[in-house]
């Protein structure tokens, strides 16, 4: 297939790399800064074009991956092109489909909310179609996003939540484990040793509450003794009231996808 990315950052490189993995595709590449693609240049597969337009009228499929903050100019320019070449993809979060079809003139729009996380092939990416996208169409497209993980196709209004969940959920993720490694060093443990056990047990954590098929509460219960160390440290959490601040996080995230 041949595939255009215009804006070639965190997940427009994401998608390329991954996709590229098995060198099975043409790839058509602008970014409005040529540093971040330079380093494409040597792939015999990849073409690195010089506006939005060489990159959408030579592809079957585009994928937009600018901030939500950058897509009026990139919609202008599309907008300006009057007809219609494959399918347009669009990242962004909170782009609506029918604001993105009505920005850019197309019809053939998909609307996609991918992760970080399958930069290793690890992760969900939902996908919305516009009701001009034909069937065929769908299924050849979730077929070229296979390896990125697993891909679902998921209703437009549920994608806000999704985003925060799947998409921000990385980073969330990442402050938590932030704050258990400097809770170590705070203690005397030394970080590079602190990293590691910190990873292991999350990884072990996720692992057996999927094994056992449990909630969370209960493999609190499996590891906190009556009077002991865990209930103590489960104290503290309770009381500075972690758990809602996490969940105000959650809400407010929601909130801001909604207004983008
Ligand atoms: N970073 C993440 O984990 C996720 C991001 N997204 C969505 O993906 C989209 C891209 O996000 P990131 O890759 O993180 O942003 P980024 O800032 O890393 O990448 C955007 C790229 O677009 C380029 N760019 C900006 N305006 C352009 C234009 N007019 N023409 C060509 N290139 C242009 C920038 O130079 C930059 O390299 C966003 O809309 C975001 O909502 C969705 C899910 C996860
Ligand atoms: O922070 C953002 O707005 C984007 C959407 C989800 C992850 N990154």
């Amino acid at each position: 297939m041949r595939v255009g990315i215009i804006g070639v950052g965190n997940i427009g490189s994401m998608i390329l790399e991954v996709l590229n993995d098995k060198a099975e595709h043409e790839f058509y590449i602008y970014n409005r800064s040529i540093e971040r693609v330079r380093k494409y240049e040597v792939f015999e597969n990849v073409k690195i074009c010089s506006n939005v337009k060489e990159v959408y009228v030579q592809s079957d499929c585009t994928f937009l991956c600018v901030k939500p903050q950058q897509t009026k100019q990139v919609y202008d320019t599309l907008f300006e092109i009057h007809e219609e070449h494959g399918v347009l993809v669009s990242t962004a979060a909170g782009k609506r489909i029918e604001e993105i079809s009505q920005s850019t003139g197309k019809k053939n729009v998909i609307r996609i909310m991918p992760t970080i996380t399958s930069r290793i092939s690890i992760g969900i990416t939902a996908v919305a179609c516009s009701k001009h996208v034909d069937s065929s169409t769908r299924h050849e497209f979730e077929k070229l996003l296979s390896p990125l993980g697993e891909v679902m196709e998921l209703e437009e209004e549920k994608f806000d939540a999704f985003t925060v969940l799947n998409s921000s959920g990385p980073a969330f993720v990442a402050f938590i484990l932030e704050s258990f490694i400097e809770g170590a060093i705070n203690i005397g443990v030394n970080p590079d040793y602190a990293r590691d056990i910190v990873l292991r047990t999350f990884e072990g954590s996720v692992k057996l509450l999927e094994h056992m098929s449990i909630e969370p509460s209960r493999l609190k219960y499996l590891v906190s003794s009556p009077g002991g160390v865990t209930i103590r440290g489960l104290y503290e959490l309770e009381k500075d009231g972690v758990k809602g601040a996490i969940m105000s996080a959650i809400y407010e995230a929601f909130k801001r996808s909604q207004e983008l």
